[in-house]
């Protein structure tokens, strides 16, 4: 069965359990939930593909998200959001983490319904300002009040990201943790993953 395959794993405690991941895994949140970390850990304990959005959108453009934004505008970085969650939502079950905007499109939310299971990494104001407050990769943080900017655009956000499958707070505990609790959520849904431990 292509795209299913039985995975014989180790948890923490090298405890070896079978997986068997039926749908793709779609990472949502903020800026900062942890996205692209937790997603990459997660990917690598259900030993599946693990993809980013954003990335693929830099590759296929040769350019970082920050130039995209700065030439072409955030119309059409989404415009390619949409098409990236498109073309890798049609792909071989994997952890897909996806920019922390995407989920704000239905046409995009419906895609993700319909095709995998959202995960959506829930995390408070401090935790995502003290991830985020460094780094200048972030177009929609470069603001004369960043801090703000990510208070507005949690508010705004929150009641959306509320309507994905499964809720795992991203707070307290570190990536691996984070990884550990997505895993055992998503073993919560049989039709989304098959596990024996
Ligand atoms: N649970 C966590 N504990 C500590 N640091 C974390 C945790 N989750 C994410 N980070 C760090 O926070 C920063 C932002 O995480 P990232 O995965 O890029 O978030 P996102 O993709 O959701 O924007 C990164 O430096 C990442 O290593
Ligand atoms: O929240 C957003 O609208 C964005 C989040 C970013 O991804 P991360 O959530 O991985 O930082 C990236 O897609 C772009 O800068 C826009
Ligand atoms: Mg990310």
């Amino acid at each position: 069965m292509s795209g299913a395959e039985v995975r014989r794993l180790r948890d923490g405690d090298g405890q070896e359990f079978m997986a068997r991941l039926k749908k793709t895994v779609v990472m949502v949140g903020m800026m900062g939930a942890g996205k692209t970390a937790v997603g990459t850990a997660l990917a690598r304990a259900l030993a599946v593909p693990f993809l980013d959005s954003d990335e693929e959108i830099e590759r296929a453009a040769n350019r970082t998200i920050a130039e995209i934004f700065a030439r072409d505008g955030e119309p059409f970085f989404r415009e390619k959001e949409s098409q990236v969650l498109s073309r890798l939502l049609k792909g071989t079950p994997c952890v897909l983490s996806t920019g922390g905007g995407a989920f704000m499109s239905e046409a995009n939310r419906r895609m993700i319904r319909e095709q995998g299971v959202s995960v959506w990494l829930k995390a408070d104001l401090e935790v995502l300002w003290q991830r985020v407050r460094h780094k200048a990769t972030r177009p929609l943080l470069r603001t004369p009040n960043p801090r703000e900017t990510l208070r507005a655009l949690l508010e705004a956000r929150d009641p959306v990201y509320a309507q994905a499958d499964l809720v795992v707070e991203s707070g307290e505990g570190t990536v691996e943790q984070m990884a550990v609790r997505v895993r055992e959520a998503l073993a919560t849904r049989p039709d989304v993953l098959e596990t024996d431990g």
